[in-house]
């Protein structure tokens, strides 16, 4: 099934916690809602649901306006961080709920039932668990069986708001995983909140990134990370240096050293910001006259196959570390130690004007 927003505002007194969203989710998508803390995800998510109401816009599901649809009638499942099992119910009881409590004529048999629960679990990969009460289970266990019971009724979309947000990191990880198998097998429209960007990234089909009540960017995975639609894309998605210039002519001036800003080629002497990745951040041994920025090697840390460096720069706003990646082997090449002077130069940058951060004036 899918979803159209159309125009949604949201006011909770003055506060405006949604402000004129509108979003195309295509039938089968898994689409992920990321976004800070109090940007309006969960609203979204519940006035898509039918838990709350727009106060101006519309929801259409495969076209048909939903204003007026109750939720008990929308098809939507839910999963939420909290675990919402019922806690004097087994996991086959609970998976079993919400078929139990349709009205007779749609009721299936017990047997039915029980057949379904039993698909349920395996899908899950729990069956072996269908007599134990929630108490019995880890939080991951209890997440994947609250996802058992919400796809228990066969729902047309399914709504996820931090659905591993309780989990430890390892837990979280490998569930996210599951899901973006289990949806692969499923293709049921899924939309799930989360603040957290890897997961985002790693499980979507596609990312809308909200700030503020708005949505910044809506791309894959590797579009909102490879072309950050705005400084607070670039800013949310990742570690990021910031340097700041001035842009004239399709160039952006930092310090001594120039970079191809073509993002605002039509800019004349405006302040500019370029973003800068920590893996796109070349080092090299400092030599005089060569093109770079100088700083010094403040402390790097060596982990695994990862040399991640802090660089005090040598000149412009000295107070700011820059953090480099680089690989661990590159790095004992340069045979540098802490405080040892280096060069850096960007490898890949992306340059906003200063002056807004709305991309559409940046031309
Ligand atoms: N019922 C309510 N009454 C008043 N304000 C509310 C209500 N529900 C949400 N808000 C406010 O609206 C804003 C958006 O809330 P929402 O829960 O949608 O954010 P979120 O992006 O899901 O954040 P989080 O990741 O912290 O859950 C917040 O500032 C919140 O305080």
């Amino acid at each position: 099934m899918s979803i159209e927003i159309r125009h949604v505002t949201k006011q909770f007194g003055s506060f405006r916690a949604l402000n004129d969203v509108s979003l195309d989710i295509e039938s089968g998508e898994l689409v992920a809602l990321l976004g800070p803390s109090g940007c309006g995800k969960t609203t979204l998510l519940r006035i898509i649901a039918g838990l709350e109401s727009a106060d101006t816009g519309s929801i259409l599901f495969s076209g048909e306006d939903t204003t007026e649809v109750h939720v008990r009638d929308r098809q939507v499942g839910f999963v939420f961080q909290h675990y919402a099992l019922f806690r004097h119910m087994t996991v086959a009881e609970n998976v079993a709920f919400g078929l139990r409590v349709k009205p007779r004529s749609q009721r299936p048999s017990d047997a039915q039932i029980k057949a379904k629960v039993t698909d349920l679990l395996k899908l899950v990969q729990l069956d072996w668990l269908a007599d134990r009460y929630p108490s019995q289970l880890s939080g991951g266990q209890r997440q994947r069986i609250a996802l058992a019971r919400a796809l228990a009724v066969e729902p047309k979309v399914l709504l996820l708001d931090e659905p591993f947000g309780a989990l430890d990191a390892k837990v979280r990880k490998e569930l996210r995983r599951w899901l973006r198998r289990l949806h692969d097998e499923l293709h049921v429209t899924s939309i799930f909140v989360t603040h957290d960007q890897e997961e985002a990234l790693e499980v979507a089909d596609r990312v809308v990134v909200m700030n503020k009540g708005q949505i910044e960017q809506v791309g894959t995975p590797q579009q909102v990370w490879e072309q950050p639609a705005s400084p607070f894309v670039y800013g949310f998605l990742g570690d990021v240096n910031l340097f700041r210039g001035r842009a004239s002519d399709g160039q952006m001036q930092v310090g001594d050293w120039q970079l191809a800003a073509p993002e605002v080629a039509g800019a004349l002497g405006a302040d500019a910001m370029a973003f800068v990745r920590p893996s796109d951040l070349v080092v090299s041994r400092y030599v005089a006259g060569a093109p770079g920025l100088a700083a010094r090697l403040d402390r790097a840390l060596v982990v695994g196959p990862i040399a991640r460096l802090e660089l005090v720069p040598a000149e412009g706003d000295t107070t700011q570390l820059l953090e480099a990646h680089l690989g661990a082997e590159e790095y004992r090449a340069l045979q540098l130690k802490e405080g040892d002077t280096v060069l850096v130069s960007p490898r890949k940058a992306r340059v906003f004007l200063e002056t807004t951060d709305d991309p559409a004036a940046m031309i």
